[in-house]
């Protein structure tokens, strides 16, 4: 895999961390996430193919072994607020003068600068000061957030992965490590740079939900069907737009001309009263096949029995029966392999951890008597 031999450092975290951690596993670095010591369950759900090390940061012999993991490391990744690695004796200059060659990736909502750069925050407060949160939602209603989509993993975990694997890359010609200051309120705003860029042609000109890509255009929107389900229909070009009104049963000459604003809550209208006569499945059988950009929208339980998907592979069960997303992209000679065995334990890989990184078993035996390090070694089931 692309990430083979790299060596990963993730202290546990919320979600944009662990996802970004979890890019890294899936195409094949070995990642050992930190976690907290007493701690009964783990809120990571993006744990696939790590391992877990349980360490007490608050003592002075955990910061320690978390220094010795990090100086045979390649990358440390850290989701906490500014100023919590320094106050532990973590902080990047210590560990960059320990490791040159260490990659230190700091993922925060704001970064590591500002007024804001020490206060608590979530995806919804990042896209907020990302200015993209002003522009989603429908027309007349307030700012929606798309789930915590696009702070936390676009703007968050996966270009953290990029800056990762930039700074990975960079190394092998310079040799040197470096900081990465990870803001998803960056991340975010960077990720929406079409709609910066694209205001110079006009294309966000109305407010909020009466543009073409926001739910204004009736030719780019989602539509009830008969039976309680719904399309999404992205016919944008014209002669897409014409499949569209062809696959409908509409005449062009009956309608007004597709760009014309004005028209568009009317237009609406007559493809709502469309497309509720009949069943998802139905206009799937209309439209599958043509250019007319309508697709079914599909639940989960849905999606990867759809042909597309399943011939393609796009989804993938693991040892206990969960399904989720295989890792994309796909690369031709060395695609990610994910993990399909069940997620770690809280420590269950802290004695073998620690003595792969030269930790002798009697100072592991304790380390786990002082209550620095926890184990939790599964019991084999007879
Ligand atoms: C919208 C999303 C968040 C969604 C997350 C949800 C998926 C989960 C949120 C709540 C979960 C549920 C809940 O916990 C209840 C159940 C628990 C059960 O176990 C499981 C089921 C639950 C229902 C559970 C289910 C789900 O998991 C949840 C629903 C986001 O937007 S995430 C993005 C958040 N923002 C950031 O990550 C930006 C950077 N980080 C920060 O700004 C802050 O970290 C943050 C997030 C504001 C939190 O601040 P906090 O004050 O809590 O922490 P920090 O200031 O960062 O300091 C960390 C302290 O911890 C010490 N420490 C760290 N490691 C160790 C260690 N190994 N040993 C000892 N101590 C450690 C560190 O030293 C700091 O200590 P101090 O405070 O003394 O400095």
């Amino acid at each position: 895999m692309a990430l083979t031999g790299i060596r990963v450092i993730e202290l546990a975290g919320l979600a944009p961390a662990p996802f970004c951690g979890m890019i890294l596993a899936d195409f094949g670095a070995s990642v050992i996430r930190v976690d907290r010591t007493k701690v009964a369950m783990s809120l990571d759900n993006q744990a696939r193919g790590k391992r877990s090390v349980a360490l007490n940061l608050k003592t002075p012999e955990g910061v320690a072994i978390l220094r010795k993991l990090c100086v045979r490391s390649d990358v440390v990744l850290e989701p906490y607020r500014k100023g919590v690695m320094e106050k532990l004796g973590l902080g990047p200059e210590k560990l960059l003068k320990e490791n040159p060659h260490l990659i230190y990736a700091r993922l925060t909502g704001y970064g590591q600068s500002g007024p804001y750069a020490t206060v608590a925050g979530h995806d919804i407060n990042y896209i907020a000061m990302s200015g993209l949160l002003s522009r989603l939602g429908r027309h007349k209603d307030k700012p929606y957030a798309p789930l915590n989509l696009v702070a936390d993993f676009a703007g968050g975990g996966l270009t953290c992965a990029f800056g990762i694997v930039l700074a990975l890359l960079e190394r092998t010609r310079s040799g040197q490590g470096q900081i990465i200051d990870a803001s998803m309120v960056e991340g975010a705003a960077y990720m929406g740079s079409f709609v910066w860029k694209s205001r110079a042609i006009g294309m966000w000109e109305r407010g909020r939900g009466q543009n073409m890509l926001d739910g204004g255009a009736p030719f780019y929107d989602t539509y009830q069907t008969a039976d309680g389900k719904h399309v999404a229909v992205g016919a944008i070009e014209p002669q897409f737009y014409q499949q569209l009104l062809r696959g409908l049963g509409l005449d062009t000459a009956d309608l007004p001309p597709q760009m014309s604003f004005d028209h568009w809550p009317e237009l609406k209208r007559v493809f709502e009263g469309c497309f509720a006569t009949k069943t998802q499945a139905e206009w799937t059988d209309i439209f599958d096949g043509t250019d007319a950009c309508v697709t079914p929208v599909l639940s989960f339980d849905q999606v990867s029995s759809h042909p597309h998907n399943k011939e393609r592979g796009s989804f993938v069960t693991d040892c206990g029966e969960d399904e989720s997303p295989r890792p994309a992209p796909v690369l031709s000679r060395t695609p990610a392999d994910p993990c399909l065995a069940r997620d770690p334990r809280i420590g269950q890989h802290t004695g073998e951890v620690l003595e792969e990184y030269g930790f002798k078993s009697e100072d592991i035996d304790n380390f786990v008597a002082a209550g620095v390090i926890e184990r939790n070694v599964p019991v084999a089931k007879l």
